[in-house]
Protein backbone atom coordinates (compact mmCIF):
# COMPACT_ATOMS: atom_id res chain seq x y z
CA UNK A 1 0.00 0.00 0.00
CA UNK A 2 1.12 3.52 -1.29
CA UNK A 3 1.31 6.72 1.17
CA UNK A 4 -1.88 8.86 0.76
CA UNK A 5 -2.36 11.60 -1.32
CA UNK A 6 -2.82 14.60 0.82
CA UNK A 7 -2.94 18.22 1.04
CA UNK A 8 -4.08 21.24 3.34
CA UNK A 9 -7.33 22.48 3.09
CA UNK A 10 -8.23 24.62 6.14
CA UNK A 11 -6.41 25.94 9.37
CA UNK A 12 -8.78 27.06 11.81
CA UNK A 13 -7.81 28.78 15.21
CA UNK A 14 -11.53 29.74 15.77
CA UNK A 15 -14.59 27.34 15.27
CA UNK A 16 -16.36 29.54 12.64
CA UNK A 17 -13.16 28.73 10.21
CA UNK A 18 -13.78 25.07 10.09
CA UNK A 19 -14.39 23.82 6.48
CA UNK A 20 -18.33 22.46 5.92
CA UNK A 21 -18.99 19.36 7.29
CA UNK A 22 -19.28 17.55 4.28
CA UNK A 23 -16.82 14.44 4.12
CA UNK A 24 -15.67 11.99 6.49
CA UNK A 25 -13.28 13.22 9.23
CA UNK A 26 -10.91 10.99 11.40
CA UNK A 27 -9.35 13.49 13.94
CA UNK A 28 -5.95 12.70 16.36
CA UNK A 29 -5.71 14.14 19.62
CA UNK A 30 -3.36 13.54 22.96
CA UNK A 31 -0.46 15.54 25.12
CA UNK A 32 1.47 18.22 23.18
CA UNK A 33 4.24 16.42 21.53
CA UNK A 34 3.25 12.79 21.44
CA UNK A 35 3.82 12.66 18.20
CA UNK A 36 0.40 13.78 16.18
CA UNK A 37 1.62 15.86 13.35
CA UNK A 38 4.76 13.53 12.90
CA UNK A 39 2.27 10.55 12.43
CA UNK A 40 0.56 12.15 10.31
CA UNK A 41 2.87 13.57 7.93
CA UNK A 42 3.80 9.10 8.01
CA UNK A 43 1.07 8.82 6.61
CA UNK A 44 0.39 11.06 4.33
CA UNK A 45 3.78 10.60 3.17
CA UNK A 46 4.96 14.28 2.95
CA UNK A 47 5.46 16.97 5.97
CA UNK A 48 2.23 18.54 5.66
CA UNK A 49 1.91 19.03 9.42
CA UNK A 50 4.35 20.99 11.56
CA UNK A 51 6.56 19.21 13.70
CA UNK A 52 9.05 20.37 16.62
CA UNK A 53 10.42 19.72 19.74
CA UNK A 54 8.92 22.31 21.65
CA UNK A 55 5.71 21.22 23.01
CA UNK A 56 2.57 23.20 21.68
CA UNK A 57 3.78 23.23 17.86
CA UNK A 58 0.14 22.82 16.95
CA UNK A 59 -1.82 25.75 17.78
CA UNK A 60 -4.81 25.24 15.66
CA UNK A 61 -7.04 22.59 13.77
CA UNK A 62 -5.39 21.84 10.28
CA UNK A 63 -7.64 19.69 8.31
CA UNK A 64 -5.74 17.19 5.38
CA UNK A 65 -7.97 16.46 2.62
CA UNK A 66 -6.84 13.39 1.10
CA UNK A 67 -7.41 11.93 -2.39
CA UNK A 68 -9.38 8.20 -2.33
CA UNK A 69 -12.21 5.87 -4.15
CA UNK A 70 -14.12 7.40 -0.89
CA UNK A 71 -12.21 10.87 -0.05
CA UNK A 72 -12.03 11.54 4.06
CA UNK A 73 -10.12 14.15 6.03
CA UNK A 74 -7.90 13.82 8.45
CA UNK A 75 -7.54 16.27 10.79
CA UNK A 76 -4.51 17.63 13.86
CA UNK A 77 -5.55 18.73 16.41
CA UNK A 78 -3.89 21.18 19.12
CA UNK A 79 -2.34 19.31 22.04
CA UNK A 80 -3.32 19.36 25.74
CA UNK A 81 -1.67 18.98 28.62
CA UNK A 82 0.80 21.77 27.25
CA UNK A 83 1.56 23.53 31.06
CA UNK A 84 3.58 26.39 29.85
CA UNK A 85 1.17 28.71 28.21
CA UNK A 86 -0.83 31.00 29.50
CA UNK A 87 -4.14 30.41 31.41
CA UNK A 88 -6.25 32.08 28.22
CA UNK A 89 -4.39 30.53 25.71
CA UNK A 90 -4.99 27.05 27.40
CA UNK A 91 -8.85 28.02 27.95
CA UNK A 92 -9.05 29.11 24.36
CA UNK A 93 -7.33 25.62 22.73
CA UNK A 94 -9.58 23.55 25.35
CA UNK A 95 -12.75 25.93 23.75
CA UNK A 96 -11.70 24.66 20.34
CA UNK A 97 -10.55 21.06 20.64
CA UNK A 98 -14.20 20.74 22.42
CA UNK A 99 -16.27 22.60 20.17
CA UNK A 100 -14.91 20.41 17.63
CA UNK A 101 -15.11 17.06 19.50
CA UNK A 102 -18.62 18.04 20.57
CA UNK A 103 -20.63 19.52 17.76
CA UNK A 104 -18.27 18.21 14.53
CA UNK A 105 -21.33 16.21 12.25
CA UNK A 106 -18.69 14.73 9.59
CA UNK A 107 -16.48 13.04 12.75
CA UNK A 108 -16.07 9.18 12.04
CA UNK A 109 -13.46 8.49 14.52
CA UNK A 110 -10.84 9.99 17.02
CA UNK A 111 -7.49 8.88 17.48
CA UNK A 112 -6.02 9.24 20.76
CA UNK A 113 -2.19 9.15 21.11
CA UNK A 114 -0.30 7.92 24.16
CA UNK A 115 3.60 7.85 24.67
CA UNK A 116 4.23 3.80 24.69
CA UNK A 117 6.70 5.22 27.14
CA UNK A 118 4.30 6.90 29.61
CA UNK A 119 0.99 5.23 29.27
CA UNK A 120 -2.45 6.86 29.88
CA UNK A 121 -1.77 10.03 32.06
CA UNK A 122 -4.42 12.00 34.42
CA UNK A 123 -5.11 14.56 31.58
CA UNK A 124 -5.43 11.61 28.59
CA UNK A 125 -7.91 9.99 31.08
CA UNK A 126 -9.69 13.11 31.83
CA UNK A 127 -10.08 13.07 27.65
CA UNK A 128 -11.50 9.45 27.82
CA UNK A 129 -13.90 10.13 30.59
CA UNK A 130 -15.30 13.19 28.59
CA UNK A 131 -15.04 11.74 25.14
CA UNK A 132 -17.44 8.30 26.51
CA UNK A 133 -19.64 10.93 28.57
CA UNK A 134 -20.60 12.44 24.80
CA UNK A 135 -20.64 8.90 23.22
CA UNK A 136 -17.55 9.89 21.29
CA UNK A 137 -15.63 6.64 19.52
CA UNK A 138 -11.75 6.21 20.54
CA UNK A 139 -8.84 4.54 19.19
CA UNK A 140 -5.94 4.38 21.30
CA UNK A 141 -2.98 3.77 19.40
CA UNK A 142 0.69 3.98 20.87
CA UNK A 143 2.81 6.26 19.70
CA UNK A 144 7.17 6.66 19.59
CA UNK A 145 7.47 2.75 20.38
CA UNK A 146 10.64 3.00 18.52
CA UNK A 147 12.10 4.15 22.14
CA UNK A 148 11.14 0.72 23.39
CA UNK A 149 13.11 -2.36 21.94
CA UNK A 150 10.67 -4.82 19.99
CA UNK A 151 11.48 -7.80 23.11
CA UNK A 152 10.13 -5.42 25.62
CA UNK A 153 7.09 -4.18 23.56
CA UNK A 154 4.57 -7.69 24.50
CA UNK A 155 5.39 -7.09 28.44
CA UNK A 156 5.32 -3.10 28.12
CA UNK A 157 1.66 -3.62 26.56
CA UNK A 158 0.59 -6.95 29.10
CA UNK A 159 0.95 -4.26 31.88
CA UNK A 160 -1.02 -1.66 30.51
CA UNK A 161 -3.63 -4.35 30.11
CA UNK A 162 -3.15 -5.59 33.87
CA UNK A 163 -3.57 -1.90 35.10
CA UNK A 164 -6.87 -1.22 33.09
CA UNK A 165 -5.82 1.32 31.08
CA UNK A 166 -7.79 0.40 27.89
CA UNK A 167 -11.39 -2.05 27.98
CA UNK A 168 -12.92 -1.74 24.75
CA UNK A 169 -10.57 -2.09 21.50
CA UNK A 170 -6.46 -3.19 21.30
CA UNK A 171 -4.38 -0.29 21.14
CA UNK A 172 -2.70 0.14 17.90
CA UNK A 173 1.23 0.32 18.27
CA UNK A 174 3.09 2.88 15.64
CA UNK A 175 6.05 5.11 15.26
CA UNK A 176 5.86 7.80 12.71
CA UNK A 177 10.03 7.46 12.68
CA UNK A 178 10.57 4.46 12.14
CA UNK A 179 6.89 3.23 10.50
CA UNK A 180 6.16 0.43 12.47
CA UNK A 181 2.45 -0.07 12.31
CA UNK A 182 2.09 2.70 9.62
CA UNK A 183 0.31 0.36 7.02
CA UNK A 184 -1.57 -1.35 9.47
CA UNK A 185 -3.12 2.20 10.68
CA UNK A 186 -3.64 3.28 7.05
CA UNK A 187 -5.63 -0.04 6.79
CA UNK A 188 -7.89 0.39 9.92
CA UNK A 189 -8.39 4.09 8.84
CA UNK A 190 -9.72 2.89 5.26
CA UNK A 191 -11.85 0.38 7.07
CA UNK A 192 -13.42 2.96 8.90
CA UNK A 193 -13.97 5.16 6.10
CA UNK A 194 -15.24 2.43 4.11
CA UNK A 195 -17.89 1.05 6.41
CA UNK A 196 -18.92 4.66 7.56
CA UNK A 197 -22.21 5.26 5.74
CA UNK A 198 -22.20 8.27 2.69
CA UNK A 199 -22.79 11.70 3.91
N1 LIG B 1 11.53 8.64 18.54
C1 LIG B 1 10.40 9.17 18.08
N2 LIG B 1 10.21 10.50 18.12
C2 LIG B 1 9.03 10.99 17.66
C3 LIG B 1 8.02 10.14 17.14
N3 LIG B 1 6.97 10.92 16.78
C4 LIG B 1 7.33 12.20 17.05
N4 LIG B 1 8.58 12.26 17.58
C5 LIG B 1 9.29 13.48 18.02
O1 LIG B 1 8.52 14.09 19.06
C6 LIG B 1 8.51 15.51 18.93
C7 LIG B 1 7.10 16.04 18.83
O2 LIG B 1 6.51 15.58 17.62
P1 LIG B 1 5.21 16.28 17.00
O3 LIG B 1 4.78 15.41 15.87
O4 LIG B 1 5.45 17.74 16.69
O5 LIG B 1 4.19 16.17 18.22
P2 LIG B 1 2.70 16.75 18.35
O6 LIG B 1 1.93 15.76 19.12
O7 LIG B 1 2.16 17.14 17.01
O8 LIG B 1 2.95 18.06 19.24
P3 LIG B 1 2.00 19.37 19.42
O9 LIG B 1 1.75 19.94 18.06
O10 LIG B 1 2.84 20.25 20.30
O11 LIG B 1 0.77 18.94 20.12
C8 LIG B 1 9.39 15.83 17.71
O12 LIG B 1 10.70 16.09 18.16
C9 LIG B 1 9.34 14.54 16.91
O13 LIG B 1 10.49 14.34 16.10
C10 LIG B 1 8.26 8.73 17.10
O14 LIG B 1 7.43 7.91 16.68
N5 LIG B 1 9.47 8.31 17.60
MG1 LIG C 1 1.46 18.93 16.28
Amino acid sequence: MSAWQAELLATAFLPDQFPDATVPEIAFLGRSNVGKSTLLNALMGRRLAHVSGTPGKTSSINFFDVRHARPFRLVDLPGYGFASRCQKERARWQKLIESYLADRESLLLSIQLVDFRHGLLENDRHLQEWTNRIGLPVQLVFTKVDKISRGRRKSVLAAYHKAGFFSLTEPLLVSGTDRTGIEELRSFIEGIVAESRPQ
